[in-house]
């Protein structure tokens, strides 16, 4: 696979526009790949609207739920059924309908803390995958879905935290919280991130403007340096471009 390239930027109408672009490429890379499919979530507001599409009846038959397995980017650490957990958003609005309860992969945050959690979802991973090191040639997911907060996090993983640098480990453990809500967090890192053919932002609304034009910038965020060694997209809608590019993309 090649070295990460810029991200492609695809401007759509609006939030719904966005969940349905989103929708399509989940998609098409569910039809690229005939056997086995890992798909990383993401928590937060962004992908709310997707994941109501695909639980409805337009996209829950199209998509072959024996062969899609759903793991999580990061998670608060809180029980699983707090409305906070985001893997519990994810399963009310589409999984526990339709996904096989063995191909619904938690990050467990029953752990006595959050760097136990973190190895247990590295091993979890590292079974599912057959290897303890990643190899470029072989991505760990076919696809991710990223969002990016108001400062720049993506994931758990926070600027000027030292998680955001690690290297070797595939999970960490995140002690505390840089934007609400304040729990402790653990987050994949950027390799086991970008082991995938494609990670897919999305950014959406108004509230979002401020710290896209800081992404647009090439500020040195952590939504920035989070790469696909394949493909990376970032889906945003016109509410949350800056003002001098609005509708000119
Ligand atoms: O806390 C989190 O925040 C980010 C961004 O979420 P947003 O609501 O500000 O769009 C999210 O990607 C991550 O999964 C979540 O835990």
């Amino acid at each position: 696979m090649a070295a990460a390239d810029q991200p492609k930027l695809i401007v759509v109408a609006d939030a719904e526009a966005l969940a349905q672009a989103a929708a399509e490429r989940v998609m098409a890379r569910i039809a690229a790949n005939p056997g086995r499919i890992a798909i990383g979530l993401t928590g937060g507001s962004g992908p709310k609207k997707l994941y109501q599409l695909l639980g409805s009846d337009a996209y829950r038959g199209k998509i072959p739920w024996d062969r899609v397995h759903w793991f999580i980017g990061d998670e608060r650490f809180v029980p699983e059924n707090d409305p906070l957990n985001n893997m519990a958003v994810a399963r009310a609005a589409f999984l526990d309908r339709s996904a096989p309860s063995g191909h619904i992969h938690p990050i467990p945050t029953t752990a006595e803390n959050p760097d136990a959690s973190a190895a247990a979802y590295a091993r979890e991973l590292q079974a599912f995958y057959g290897a303890e090191s990643l190899d470029p040639a072989r991505p760990l997911f076919d696809l991710v879905l990223m969002g990016a907060g108001p400062d720049g996090h993506t994931a758990s993983l926070f600027p000027g935290y030292p998680e955001i640098e690690e290297t070797g480990r595939w999970v960490v453990g995140v002690p505390k919280a840089n934007v609400a809500p304040f729990v402790p967090r653990v987050s994949l890192t950027l390799p086991a991130l970008a082991s995938c053919r494609e990670m897919l932002f999305e950014i959406a609304g108004h509230d979002k403007q401020p710290i896209l034009t800081r992404l647009l910038n090439g500020e040195t965020l952590p939504a920035v340096r989070a790469r696909s060694n394949g493909e990376t997209v970032w889906l945003v809608d016109q509410a949350a471009l800056p003002e001098g590019i609005r509708g000119g993309r």
